[in-house]
């Protein structure tokens, strides 16, 4: 039996992994689960509905290399001392990962398996080893839009994204949450009284917001109330890393390296706690009718939920608020745009936990799984 060890499992994207391989009785005797931590090593291990054992030192690369395969959510800096450390010890086991540090690397898949099956089984046959989730926005695109992709309409894509607090982790989903009990308790009294004035709520809404105490020690700077065009560090020509993503990883992630689809946008930050939203402008390479879009799109994964042009569909589907904590990625405000008939434009919003960041992980351990006959 194979034996796997979790690395990263109590953060929030691992919380996350493991609440979803509960739900999929995942955790049912296939394997032997072994659970590691850099900081609890030697107290008891996760409360999953059976015996966890002791959590084992997740620096201890000999304990580590009694694993068939190692699943991580611990982050790039783990990835970035464990892992050459293992390889370099002779370690031949499966590396699963939820950080970007080997995404791009040569001996490396990124999964985003109802979207690229075919070359992840490629490259399990060739004896590849490392299986890394996606970038959150791209894995969220890809469900939503995978089938335009698959039919070889896209000559290029331009994503402007919404992108929740939780993509920059759980201190500053709190902070958002801090920041805006400020905003509501500096205008408690006056929103008490029907009879105030707007403005003066909005004076005080704005002074805090930008006074000293208001709580931006995760962010920099105010994000409830206000959005933060920046996500990440910068790269050349003036994109950020996350920009950069979008053209590098939907590439590998289709396989089509040497053959790239063009992909940038802007990507901002804005105040929804779980769920990243995109405005998508897309060029096809030839007309089609708006039926047939529809239906391309609505065939981009099962989870893929194709939702009307239609207001109050769209205002109760289309939205963070609806989304958050399911795997469907809803796709809606599809319409060709006054630029020309080739130009196809739709929103889509996904999970960031989810299908963002935990769920290819997961999918990606069962393949492994079954490709080792487990
Ligand atoms: N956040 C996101 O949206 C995405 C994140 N990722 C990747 O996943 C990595 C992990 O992200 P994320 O889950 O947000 O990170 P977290 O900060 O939530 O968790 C990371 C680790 O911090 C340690 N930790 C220390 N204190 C606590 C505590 N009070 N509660 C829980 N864990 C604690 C745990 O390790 P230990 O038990 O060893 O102490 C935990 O595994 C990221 O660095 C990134 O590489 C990928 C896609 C999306
Ligand atoms: N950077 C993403 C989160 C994410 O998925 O990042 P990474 O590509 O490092 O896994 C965000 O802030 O929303």
């Amino acid at each position: 039996m194979a034996r796997v060890g979790f690395i990263g499992w109590r953060g929030m994207v691992g919380s996350v992994l493991m609440q979803r391989m509960r739900e999929e009785h995942d955790f049912s005797g296939r394997f032997e689960p072994v659970f590691f931590s850099t900081s609890q090593a030697g107290q008891k291990g996760p409360d999953l509905g059976f015996e966890t054992g002791v959590l084992k030192d997740a620096y201890d690369t000999k304990v580590l290399a009694s694993c068939d395969i190692l699943v991580s959510c611990q982050g790039g800096d783990y990835t970035k001392e464990v892992y050459p450390r293992l390889r370099s010890e002779g370690w031949k086991g499966y590396w699963i990962d939820a950080a970007s540090t080997l995404r791009m690397e040569q001996d490396a898949v990124i999964v985003l398996d109802p979207v690229n099956r075919h070359v992840i089984d490629e490259a399990l046959s060739r004896g590849i080893k490392n299986y890394i989730g996606g970038n959150c926005t791209v894995s969220l695109m890809l469900m939503a839009i995978g089938g335009l992709f698959r039919e070889d309409l896209v000559e290029w894509l331009s994503s402007m994204t919404y992108q929740a607090a939780s993509g920059a982790g759980a201190r500053h989903m709190r902070e958002l949450l801090a920041q805006m009990k400020e905003l509501g308790d500096a205008a408690h009294d006056l929103l008490e009284d029907p009879a105030s004035s707007i403005l003066e709520i909005d004076r005080r809404v704005t002074e805090v917001m930008r006074s000293a105490e208001f709580p931006v020690r995760e962010f920099g700077v105010p994000l409830a109330g206000s959005l933060i065009p920046w996500i990440d560090r910068p790269v050349e020509e003036g994109q950020t890393r996350e920009e950069w993503k979008g053209f590098a990883e939907t590439n590998k992630i289709l396989g089509r390296q040497g053959n790239p689809v063009p992909v940038d946008g802007i990507c901002v930050r804005i105040g929804a706690m779980r769920s990243h939203s995109q405005a998508l402008t897309i060029k096809l390479k030839k007309r089609i009718s708006l039926k047939d879009a529809e239906e391309i799109i609505a065939s981009s994964s099962e989870w893929t939920k194709l939702v009307p042009n239609d207001r109050e569909v769209t205002m109760k589907e289309l939205t963070p608020a609806a989304v958050s904590g399911t795997l469907t990625v809803t796709v809606g405000r599809v319409r060709f745009m006054k630029m020309g008939p080739e130009f196809l434009t739709a929103f889509t919003v996904g999970d960031q936990l989810l299908w963002g960041a935990a769920e290819p992980v997961r999918r990606a351990l069962l393949i492994v799984l079954d490709h080792l006959g487990g």
